[in-house]
């Protein structure tokens, strides 16, 4: 695949490259279909590249995305990685969405091991303030956003049954007749984490004797990592439905990250009519994310690379596949 080839060895940044960072640590986010989730991930590499990450935006990509979509991709500037599909055990689980099936592929990206740290975002997520400084966190342990358990998409569990929600753990308190309050749980569409090939062994051996639950990989993630969970606070990841189930714990200008996942607001899809969608808060949002995706200035080109020395290295890259260059600065 030429593109994955040119694009693995350019390593185009989403902004300024830090000295000595740039096979280190990346953004990775993942990839399936051929439908109209490419539009969140381009979505994602401008907003990256309007808070001026210095890290690059890798995407894990299914065999099933097709070709112009990974020509999307490259032209934004992200380094497209495809990955062989990951499937759980056979069992008769119905996931709260039949497509979560697909999510198991997510843990392809512990392989890639070339970086060191990456901070994993869902495509359906915008970045809104520089996060970088998540790559400092020290290693050893796995952050990410506590989820909320208010939402239709949980009654099947025993929390939303009882109301019982961790975002307010004092609001119904945790019944002693169930036993210990269950661990700390996580939203999956965004963590920080450390590539390993021996923790990709593990979390695939795990994964054949685990029983596929309601939440897929999320579930399964949550019960892999439950003893160095950390979490981080919302800001890095808002799930939507906190601003009406938890609005006490919100303050909306702090926000860094969003997480588009309430029913009815992903942004490329948003018409406003379910439940929720018509909030004032919503709507700034949802037009917030469509302000990144049509700024022509944030699309990557040659001036997004900015030093000479990194343009040197991504003309000779190019060169070398055998792709017809002209000088950049004439353009
Ligand atoms: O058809 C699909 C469905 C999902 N995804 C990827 O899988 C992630 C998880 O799904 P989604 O965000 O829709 O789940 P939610 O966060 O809404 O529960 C998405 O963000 C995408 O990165 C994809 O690429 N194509
Ligand atoms: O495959 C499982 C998926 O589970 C997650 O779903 C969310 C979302 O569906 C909300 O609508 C719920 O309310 C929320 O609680 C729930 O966690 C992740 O966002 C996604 O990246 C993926 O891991
Ligand atoms: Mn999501």
């Amino acid at each position: 695949m030429a593109f994955n080839l040119v694009n693995g060895a350019t390593e185009p940044a989403t902004g300024l490259i830090k000295a000595g960072s740039l096979t280190s640590r990346a953004y990775v986010t993942f990839l399936a279909g051929n439908g109209d989730y490419v539009k969140g991930v381009v979505g994602l590499a401008k907003g990256l590249r309007k808070v001026k990450s210095a890290y690059p935006l890798v995407v894990a990509i299914l065999p099933d995305v097709p070709e112009e979509h990974r020509r999307i991709l490259v032209s934004q500037g992200c380094i497209v990685r495809e990955i062989e599909p990951v499937y759980p055990p056979e069992n008769q689980t119905q996931f709260a969405m039949a497509y979560y099936v697909i999510n198991y592929s997510k843990l392809r990206i512990w392989e890639f091991v070339e970086y060191s740290k990456m901070i994993y975002l869902d495509g359906d997520i915008q970045v809104f303030q520089n996060i970088d400084h998540l790559f400092d966190l020290p290693n050893g342990y796995f952050y990410a956003v506590m989820d909320c358990f208010c939402e239709k998409t949980w009654s099947h569990s025993k929390q939303y049954e009882i109301g019982y929600c961790q975002q307010c753990p004092k609001r119904v308190q945790w019944p002693a007749e169930l036993g210990s309050k269950p661990p700390l749980y996580f939203n999956a569409g965004m963590f920080v984490y450390e590539p390993s090939l021996s923790t990709y062994d593990d979390l695939l051996q795990a994964l054949k004797v685990s029983t596929p639950t309601s939440f897929a990989e999320q579930d399964f993630l949550n019960m892999f990592f439950r003893d160095i969970y950390k979490p981080i606070p919302w800001m890095y990841n808002l799930i939507g439905a906190m601003l009406w189930r938890h609005p006490e714990n919100i303050e909306l200008h702090e926000v860094k990250v969003v997480h588009y996942c309430a029913a009815g607001s992903k942004p490329w899809r948003y018409t406003g009519e379910e439940e929720n969608m018509d909030r004032e808060d919503i709507k700034m949002l949802v037009k917030m994310w469509w302000d990144i995706y049509d700024d022509e200035t944030l699309d990557y080109n040659f001036a997004a690379v900015q030093t000479q020395s990194d343009q040197a290295k991504l003309m000779a890259a190019l060169k070398k596949f055998g792709r017809f260059i002209t000088n950049p600065t004439a353009a």
